[in-house]
């Protein structure tokens, strides 16, 4: 059994973490109350009950809907570089030493502010973060697009000017049903032409088409979930240790060491999971897809990275040596530059790992 302690002591990789899914509830009430944003608790702990219990409602479309509280207090760039401040002390103080963390600039424009203006207050609020945080931490910015709106062109190339100013890469979110990532190819296609990294939302709430698109139509480097890939995967439950049929789609995945961006806790609340224990998570480990561990919405699963990877370890029995294997595959996928990818898994997280298994 590996002790809450050194859980948390453990150098830990985040690569799906939304800023506008993590704030603090006391935060939110502080904003809230400035701006006269009406909310539906007015106690800290009530209110992040209330956003777990909102999100826990089996549906991706139910699940979002609580997004509305969080953007609605992010529109002044005090307020967004405050949450992003926070975002990066609050996952330094969980052991978390490198962090992608994702956001939709156009969502935060109701307050005048321009798409540029939104991505300076973050990088600010990162700065500030990682210079206040009690043990270090890298944090980096992936700029979203939301996939039913118009706009991921605008933020595809907002995300390539900000490349050299902490922001590495791209993503499309949102509803998946009903809008697949083909809408915004001439994104991806910009992306690909200047080099530039992307993920996508994909099998989260919509199966293998989506999955599919993604990689072989939209060129996406990872995977934004993915849990559904186990739907290419032939097996009979009642043999666990296989034999395992791979389709072509999930062979592909695996051979090309395709990135997942695993978030257990939240595919439980929108239903794309029925319990950690039956989470695609545990078989694709095993058959040694590039897995990675991630909160996507700490807030709304009222989760940490030390928690998913304690609701693993009890599910799957892991242990030190697996969350080493997490961390490093999570490295490996990141998208900030080779080098520094490297320095942080030879000089933070072997070594942790070599004096601590
Ligand atoms: O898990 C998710 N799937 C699809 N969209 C999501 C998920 N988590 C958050 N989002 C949306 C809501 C946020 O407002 C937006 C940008 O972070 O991304
Ligand atoms: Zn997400």
């Amino acid at each position: 059994m590996i002790s809450p302690e050194q859980l948390n002591a453990a150098p830990k990789v985040l690569l799906h973490d939304h800023l506008d899914g993590g704030l603090r509830p006391a935060t939110v009430l502080e904003l809230a109350g400035e701006i006269g944003h009406r909310l539906p608790r007015t106690d800290a702990g009530e209110l992040g009950e209330w956003f777990v219990e909102s999100a826990d409602s089996g549906s991706l479309e139910r699940y979002l809907e609580t997004f509305d509280h969080t953007v609605a207090v992010m529109q002044t760039a005090e307020a967004i570089t405050r949450v992003a401040s926070e975002c990066v002390q609050d996952l330094a103080a969980d052991g978390v030493v490198y962090a992608e963390v994702r956001y939709a600039p156009e969502q935060h424009l109701t307050g005048g502010l321009t798409l540029e203006q939104v991505v300076d207050a973050v990088r600010a609020g990162f700065e500030h973060g990682m210079a206040q945080a009690e043990r270090p931490i890298v944090a980096r910015q992936l700029l979203t697009a939301m996939r039913h709106k118009a706009r991921s062109m605008e933020i595809a190339e907002l995300a390539v000017a900000y490349r050299d100013a902490g922001v590495v890469g791209f993503d499309i979110a949102g509803a998946e049903a009903g809008y697949p990532p083909t809408r915004h190819l001439d994104a991806f296609e910009y992306l690909q032409r200047e080099n530039a990294h992307f993920t996508i939302h994909a099998g989260e709430a919509f199966g293998l088409p989506s999955i599919w698109q993604a990689i072989q139509w939209c060129g996406a480097d990872r995977l934004g979930h993915g849990v559904r890939i186990i739907d290419d995967i032939g097996y009979d439950p009642a043999t666990p240790d296989g034999p395992f049929e791979l389709g072509r789609l999930a062979a592909y995945v695996r051979d090309r060491r395709i990135p997942l961006e695993m978030c257990p806790s939240s595919n439980l609340q929108t239903g794309a999971a029925e319990s950690i224990a039956q989470h695609p998570i545990g078989l694709l480990a095993k058959l040694r897809f590039r897995v990675t561990v991630n909160t996507d919405n700490r807030l709304m699963s009222g989760t940490s990275m030390s928690r998913e990877l304690a609701l693993l370890a009890e599910a799957f029995d892991y242990d030190l040596t697996d969350f080493r294997w997490f961390a490093i595959n999570a490295m490996k996928s990141a998208f900030l530059p080779f080098d520094e990818r490297l320095a942080i898994i030879d000089d933070v997280i072997k070594p942790w790992y070599r004096q601590n298994i």
